[in-house]
């Protein structure tokens, strides 16, 4: 029944999209939803690579009923066991008594532990190969993007690789799957935001991944999110390695929390400052109104970072306090680093926030405003300074690539 699209001749995405679902993991929204890949190969041998969230097993199980054409399914690889990829493992064990389950040690646990499988394991380890007929893979280990178990499957005829979450984006696929057969424009920032929120923290394990792929020749990456990359797979590859170096592009986040509205007018200032001086890409988030996902995704898009507060009971306004914390998880790293404050009898903010940025090993850009109560000359040309003093270390930063 179904007309399923094929990545190369029998390899068939049998994935499905979720559209349903407001928050992924329950936290960090979905606008235009998601999707769960996965990928089955008909050779004399047959292959699923992951499952999908098992909110939508009914219609994975009978894609890959449809595709198998009658025969049945020899091994099912698990690139990575989160329960957005390996929630259906158990019901497709049910359809499918007799699949070998492959996996590294780590992989195994987990099965164990989230359901119950202990039995028909095939374990493999780093550069393990395995023949289907006239395809091979080959196992490629790659902890910590973003869990300690993931491995990528490459696939050698048409150099196909199996990426788990790697290079994986938010967003549904709307009909076509393979990034040639689609407008991927919206997918990029997608693609950020994904990265900043689940990936994030884990730049040392994404770089030793990328490392491991700079000696084999991948023409397509299928990953468990998001489109498959064929045309722009170079580009993907260049996202992953820029953030995980935590390389920001030219440009401010200015973040800030304001109650009635002087720590804002603060915030207005500085990025009316950053224009003038030449500064062209600025995103302003007041942090009782953006969603953090989005604030998440900025800061690793750019260089520069402000981060304003006024002070409450004595400490940093409680949504700055969060987002800083979700900064930190991330060990953010290289940033271009200002800030400023208000309060009304005794300022607190702006010592923390000085605090936070030499936790954080960033640059300081030598300049802040901490104001009393509402927005007053002086201060506003501190506001003006801290805006130019930020253009200016962009400016040094960028020459000295
Ligand atoms: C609940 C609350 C707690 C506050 N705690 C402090 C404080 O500990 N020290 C202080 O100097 N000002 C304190 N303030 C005053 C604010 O810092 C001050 O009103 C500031 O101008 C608010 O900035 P905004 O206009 O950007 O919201 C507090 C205000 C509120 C509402």
């Amino acid at each position: 029944m179904y007309k399923l699209t094929s990545i190369a001749d029998k390899v068939y995405y049998v994935g499905v999209n979720d559209r349903q679902k407001a928050l992924f993991e329950n936290l960090w929204p979905l606008p235009y939803g998601v999707s769960y890949n996965s990928y089955l190969i008909v050779d004399e041998k047959t292959v699923l690579i992951d499952t999908v969230d098992v909110c939508y097993s009914d219609a994975f199980l009978r894609k890959i009923a449809d595709a198998l054409e009658g025969k049945s399914l020899d091994y099912l690889i698990v690139n990575h066991m989160e329960p957005d990829h390996a929630g259906s493992i158990r019901l497709l064990r049910q359809q499918y008594p007799d699949v070998q389950i492959i996996g590294n040690k780590t992989t195994f646990g987990m099965l164990e532990g989230y359901h119950g499988i202990t039995t028909g394991l095939y374990e493999v380890k780093e550069g393990d190969t395995l023949s289907l007929g006239k395809r091979q893979l080959m196992f490629v280990m790659a902890p910590m993007v973003h869990w300690p178990e993931v491995m990528f499957t490459y696939e050698t005829t048409d150099k196909i690789l199996f990426s788990a979450d790697a290079f994986g984006t938010f967003g549904a696929l709307s009909g076509a799957v393979i990034d040639e057969d689609m407008n991927v424009d919206r997918f990029w920032d997608e693609m950020v935001r994904y990265y900043a929120n689940i990936v994030g923290k884990y730049g040392n394990p994404v770089q030793r991944a990328l490392k491991k792929l700079d000696t084999i020749e991948v023409n397509t990456i299928c990953s468990t999110h998001g489109p498959v990359w064929r045309k722009y797979k170079d580009k993907a590859i260049e996202i992953y390695d820029k953030m995980s170096r935590y390389e920001g592009e030219d440009g401010v986040c200015i973040i800030y929390g304001s109650m009635y509205g002087n720590t804002e007018q603060m915030a207005e200032a500085i990025a009316a400052s950053l224009a003038e001086n030449g500064v062209k890409n600025i995103v302003m988030h007041n942090v009782s109104k953006s969603h953090a996902s989005n604030v998440l995704m900025d800061v690793f898009k750019y260089k520069g970072l402000i981060v304003g507060s006024p002070t409450y009971s004595n400490a940093l306004f409680p949504e700055v306090d969060s987002i800083l914390s979700k900064i930190e998880i991330r060990e953010v790293k290289k940033r271009c680093f200002g800030y400023f404050g208000n309060f009304t009898w005794s300022g607190a903010a702006c010592k923390r926030l000085a605090a936070f940025g030499e936790k954080m090993n960033w640059e300081f850009i030598g300049a802040t405003a901490e104001e009393k109560m509402s927005l007053k000359e002086d201060m506003y040309e501190q506001c003006i300074t801290l805006g130019k003093a930020m253009a200016n270390a962009l400016n040094e930063s960028k020459q000295s690539i």
